[in-house]
């Protein structure tokens, strides 16, 4: 679908705030009553301090703490040497999480790169699923081959899609996937987004690497593209009925969210 066409009708793209980070002094307060099975449960207006100092430490810890193997380094190592941003190995735990979960037996992909991604969400997946993986690069997409092989991936657990993406999810079939993972061209997520609802099985799972756009895009004083993207699609998915969401924020932040049944 063009990034001009009309958006599902049911996504609602309401102003509200993207808060910026909050500060090591600043405090986190409940808005309104805790209930518990609609009771109140008596900590009404209760602050709880913000992770201060040890944030960026807890954060590294928490990045770094399922070490990833030879394999994934090296297809880390092979990104890199390519230009590319894989993801980080919290992401990649955090994808291997989602596809375990939901028992994903058929997941997209938008932005194979060198493979990092795609092994992580291949170690979730059931032993029968297959990884559909698009990228507009054939030559990355010959890198990624080689990683899942040395990862001990049969060729058949995967499916390589030269393309660009808005060219190739229409031609996917509709609610037949688990999970979609959106790692391409920034700019096209709220149409990644679109495709995803389309694509996804109720209580399927769609994520988008990067929702943080390095803090750009919680700064309204950032204005370019990428940014105002990055806003537009934090707000339509959390403000979408059809979807319940949650920002991860493990490196540059994940944001994911359940098609409701
Ligand atoms: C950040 S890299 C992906 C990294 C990969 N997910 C990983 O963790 O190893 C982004 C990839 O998206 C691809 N890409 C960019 N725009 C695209 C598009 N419109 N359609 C499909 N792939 C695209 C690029 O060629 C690049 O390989």
């Amino acid at each position: 679908m063009p990034r001009t066409a009309a958006r599902t009708p049911s996504l609602c793209l309401t102003r509200g705030p993207i808060s910026r980070f909050p500060g090591p002094t600043d405090t986190v307060a409940r808005a309104g009553p805790h209930t518990v099975n609609g009771r109140s449960s008596g900590t009404v207006g209760y602050e709880e301090r913000a992770i201060t100092g040890n944030r960026q430490a807890s954060w590294a810890f928490a990045d770094a703490f399922v070490a990833e193997d030879d394999a994934l380094i090296r297809a880390r190592a092979r990104s890199h040497a390519s230009g590319l941003r894989p993801v980080s190995p919290g992401t990649g735990a955090a994808l291997r999480l989602l596809t375990a979960a939901g028992n994903a037996k058929h997941v997209v992909e938008i932005g194979t790169g060198t493979g990092v991604s795609g092994i992580h969400l291949m170690r979730g997946m059931r032993i029968d699923g297959v990884l559909t993986t698009v990228d507009t690069e054939p030559d990355r997409q010959q890198l990624a081959r080689e990683a899942y092989r040395e990862a001990g991936f049969a060729a058949n657990r995967s499916r390589f899609i030269p393309g660009a993406a808005l060219d190739v999810l229409p031609r996917l079939t509709d609610g037949a996937y688990d999970l979609v993972f959106c790692d391409g061209d920034r700019l096209e997520y709220l149409d990644y987004l679109d495709e995803s609802l389309r694509l996804l099985r109720p209580g399927g799972v769609v994520c988008f690497e990067g929702a943080f756009a390095q803090g750009r895009a919680l700064d309204a004083n950032h204005q370019d593209p990428e940014s105002q993207t990055l806003r537009e699609l934090l707000r339509a998915v959390r403000d979408s009925a059809r979807l319940s969401p949650v920002l991860l924020p493990t490196d540059d932040g994940l944001l994911c969210a359940v098609r409701r049944p």
